[in-house]
């Protein structure tokens, strides 16, 4: 809701004598929206005046957007109050980085706060990017894995909770490898020393950010090749010559065999990162991914002691074990005639076989429940009808942001008709979007405070977006491994809170206990209460009228596909259609009233959606029940 200006509030002739804990109902006329803080409305006519004189403006290349946004990044996290003193290794040179070259140089990062990682012998310019980023201490895995990495030279499987900072842990290793080779006196500044790959476009360009900001004070050169973007400007890019690349499976490979110049020695890279690793071998995904990696690991070009590689692996699920799929099950069953369930062990020592690794040392944190500490479950068991109810009942309730996660596409655009109708302001995430939209949306609703992203799983692994709030499940997944990463997108880094909450169907109720068996919880459910059943009363009326009119609005639509196909079909064939075999249309009466019946719903809608379904000024940040129920005691204490 916007903040009102100039209020009338009006009584509204209601029987109220149902509505025990009802306070009253009142009709806001005469107002304003004026754009809040929490929870602006996408109704607001405001919202699109800038946007439409942003339209006319020269839109910016995908690539000087994604750089905007790297040097946006690496601006907030600067810290400009120490002057900047050149070190040996710290040699960036102001043309390489124009936009954030000022601050940063002009900036000494204070070296004191990063004492707890001098532990690990890293290079001053680490230090300095971690004293800017005020990461003081490390995280666990990474305080596990620095040392294998850089001391003892090994490959590593890494398992940690989701957000436990797994990016950094395979970062500064492959950075100060770099640094110490120039130390050293190699020239190896157009040498491609590093490959990184990862699952999806989204996830590439964030961790090529997060590493580029580790190198701010080098002048090491990172890019990422995902996908969706120009094959020529990433072309363009790799001439270049980046040491460091991180890339999506598809778009790599893509250009490896076409022997891009660059990509030529990708056999002699010195590390390759494969973030997000069980993603990355599941079956029928990926394909060009085995090719990838037989390239790299070609026998011909058995490396000598100087080009050995070091490989690492990375995935919060890396070593979670649980039985196959049923249908697997079954397979293997009718063969064995006994049950099979994975070991962790045995899915770690199949990465180790099929990466060919070489006494790889196994940093596995992952407790018992897998899920990162800090997040709370919760799950509505309704029927499938009653979702919508559920989910607009918890948007409307809890302040902060959220992710809506669907397992289908279509489910994700039905949502996003209804909750757009809701006055939400959903932005949609799933694999099939322009990439330019996609990244558009994301950046969207990462800067609002209240944004809520409606995704599919392509949005389930890696994202690091600060502050989500609360995560929902609107349709179970399918395996616990996605119920992990989808949670793990609401508490991030260091002492972080965050909700995830499932909506589970009587249908669905199977996988929901299986995935508690994995994650070794108890069968005893963390059910969410409805706190104020008669505001989700008045959600149930709201949902109600949206679904109204989505249903009438599809169904107009889809006629009207269909009436198109036909008579595009019979003019390709030349066909004259009898009078009963055209399509049947609306007339325009019908069409006439149609839009009436439409426009009278809207309005019913909006009166309904416009009204704050609390009145506190007090944000309701999950889950603050008791906040709630202070304030019912609160008025009827007034009343009496
Ligand atoms: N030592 C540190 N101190 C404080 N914050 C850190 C530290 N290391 C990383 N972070 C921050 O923690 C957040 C999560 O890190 P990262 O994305 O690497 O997690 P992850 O383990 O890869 O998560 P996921 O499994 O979901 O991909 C990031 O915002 C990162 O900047």
């Amino acid at each position: 809701m916007g903040k009102t200006k100039k209020n009338v509030w009006k009584p509204v002739g209601i029987n109220l004598e149902n509505a025990n804990e009802l306070i009253c109902f009142e009709q806001l006329t005469d107002y304003k929206i004026v754009r809040g803080e929490i929870g602006e409305s996408n109704h607001s006519d405001d919202e699109d005046v800038p946007r439409k004189k942003q339209k006319r403006k020269k839109k910016p290349s995908n690539s000087q957007k994604l750089q905007k946004n790297a040097v946006k990044r690496k601006n907030s996290n600067i810290d400009s109050s120490v002057p900047h003193k050149k070190t040996k290794n710290a040699v960036c040179s102001e043309k390489q980085m124009p936009e954030v070259a000022a601050d940063v140089i002009n900036s000494e990062p204070d070296l004191e706060h990063v004492d707890s990682w001098k532990q690990f012998s890293l290079p001053e310019p680490i230090l300095k990017a971690l004293a800017v980023k005020k990461f003081e201490r490390p995280t666990e895995i990474q305080k596990l894995t620095l040392p294998e990495a850089m001391l003892k030279r090994k490959d590593i499987l890494g398992a940690a909770e989701t957000g436990s900072g797994k990016t950094l842990a395979f970062a500064i290793p492959i950075v100060a490898s770099i640094l110490e080779a120039e130390e050293n006196g190699k020239n190896i500044s157009d040498t491609l020393w590093a490959l990184i790959i990862t699952p999806t476009r989204e996830l590439t360009i964030q961790v090529g950010n997060h590493i580029r900001d580790l190198c701010r004070f080098t002048n090491i050169k990172v890019q990422e090749i995902v996908g969706g973007l120009s094959v020529d400007k990433q072309n363009r890019k790799l001439h270049e010559k980046p040491q460091i690349i991180v890339a999506t499976p598809g778009r790599i490979w893509e250009m490896v065999r076409k022997g891009q110049e660059h990509l030529a020695e990708i056999h002699k890279i010195r590390f390759l990162v494969i973030d997000e690793a069980d993603r990355m071998f599941e079956k029928n995904h990926f394909e060009e991914f085995p090719c990838l990696l037989e390239r790299i690991n070609h026998p011909a070009e058995k490396l000598t002691t100087e080009y050995r590689r070091q490989t690492f692996v990375f995935s919060a699920t890396l070593s979670l074990s649980h039985a196959p799929p049923s249908y697997v099950l079954k397979k293997k069953r009718n063969k064995t005639k006994q049950s099979v369930k994975i070991s962790s062990e045995e899915k770690l020592k199949a990465f180790i076989n099929l990466l060919e690794l070489k006494h790889p040392s196994i940093v596995d944190i992952t407790k018992k429940n897998v899920l990162a500490e800090g997040i709370q479950e919760n799950v509505v068991l309704c029927p499938m009808d009653e979702k919508d109810y559920y989910l607009y009942y918890i948007l409307k309730m809890h302040h902060g942001k959220k992710i809506i996660f669907a397992n289908s596409v279509g489910c994700v655009k039905r949502l996003h008709r209804l909750l757009n109708l809701l006055e939400c302001d959903p932005k949609l995430l799933f694999a099939d979007m322009a990439q330019n939209q996609r990244l558009k949306n994301l950046e969207n609703f990462e800067k609002k405070p209240n944004g809520l992203l409606l995704a599919t799983d392509v949005a389930a692994r890696g994202l690091d977006i600060p502050d989500i709030d609360i995560i929902i499940h609107y349709q179970i997944p399918r395996t616990s491994e996605i119920y992990v990463h989808r949670s793990g997108r609401s508490v991030r880094g260091m002492s972080a809170q965050g909700t995830s909450i499932a909506l589970c169907s009587p249908g669905e109720n199977h996988f929901y206990t299986k995935i508690r068996n994995t994650l070794g919880k108890d069968q005893k459910y963390p059910s969410y209460t409805i706190g104020r059943p008669e505001i989700f009363a008045a959600v149930k009326k709201a949902v109600d009228i949206s679904r109204n009119i989505e249903r009438i609005e599809t169904k107009t639509r889809n006629a009207q596909l269909n009436a198109n196909w036909i008579e595009k079909c019979a003019k390709e064939m030349d066909i004259l259609l009898d009078d009963d075999e055209k399509p049947e249309k609306l007339n325009d009466q019908s069409r006439k009233k149609q839009q009436l019946e439409i426009k009278r719903l809207k309005a019913e809608l909006r009166s309904l959606v416009s009204r704050p379904v609390l009145p506190l000024q007090e944000s309701l940040k999950y889950p603050k029940f008791e906040t709630v129920q202070s304030y019912i005691a609160q008025c009827s204490q007034n009343k009496s």
